[in-house]
């Protein structure tokens, strides 16, 4: 199963808010970006992804990352997360009626091909299902086969919003990278450890020690 995986991202002037305190001596909207790229990049190296659409209103994000080989559309409803979301689906849904759909956080900047592709071919066997993120609490990754819809339920406490629309918590274990999204500067140390990618990396100019 070939999925189309769906990436919102902000504007990198507003993202990643609750980094102020880790990005000294770097940019929070450099950080968001190079995230974003490291997400993309591994993402589109994952044998099991066919596309992926980036929804976001960053014009300098969508040219970078349209270099990277993503289809970027515009946050036209500007309605949050989970409304960019809806309308990456139906984007990718308009041209591939029978797409498998997955949303992706652009926050992974550890994201490794391989593990991805450990959690979409576990995926593939429920109607929707969901990742949670490293703290058990938010959710990096929602899946819907072809003819079920993706439901978002993104933000904050997701995972249990997630859980409760009816969608299987993949629980498989050995996919880190998939896990840790980055918010704080303890989740930033805790990519570094797992080894962040190489526009994250280019950024801190060299890994991420404690
Ligand atoms: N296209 C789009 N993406 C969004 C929107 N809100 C959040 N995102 C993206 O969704 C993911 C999770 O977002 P948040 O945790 O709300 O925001 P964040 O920038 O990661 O971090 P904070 O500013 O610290 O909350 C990130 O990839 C964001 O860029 C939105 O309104 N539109
Ligand atoms: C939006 C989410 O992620 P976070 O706020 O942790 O970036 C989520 O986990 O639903």
């Amino acid at each position: 199963m070939a999925w189309t995986l769906v990436v919102p991202l902000k504007p990198l002037i507003r993202a990643k808010s609750r980094l102020a305190d880790a990005a000294t001596g770097t940019t929070r909207p450099g950080l968001a970006l190079a995230f974003a790229q490291d997400t993309v990049r591994a993402a589109l190296a994952c044998p099991a992804v066919s596309g992926v659409v980036v929804v976001t209103d960053d014009e300098l994000a969508a040219q970078e990352l349209a270099a990277l080989g993503a289809r970027t559309v515009p946050d036209a409803p500007g309605g949050g997360l989970n409304a960019a979301l809806v309308h990456g689906e139906a984007t990718v849904r308009a041209a591939d009626p029978l797409a498998a759909v997955a949303a992706l956080n652009a926050d992974l900047p550890a994201l490794r091909p391989a593990e991805l592709e450990r959690v979409l071919n576990t995926a593939v066997r429920f109607p929707r299902a969901f990742l949670p993120d490293a703290a058990e609490i938010g959710t990096t990754l929602l899946s819907a086969l072809p003819e079920n819809p993706l439901l978002p339920a993104f933000g904050g406490p997701s995972r249990a919003r997630h859980r409760a629309s009816g969608a299987a918590e993949i629980g498989i274990s050995g996919v880190p990278s998939v896990r840790q999204d980055v918010d704080t500067g303890d989740d930033l140390r805790a990519a570094g450890e797992l080894g962040l990618g190489a526009f994250t990396s280019a950024l801190l100019a060299g890994p991420v020690r404690g």
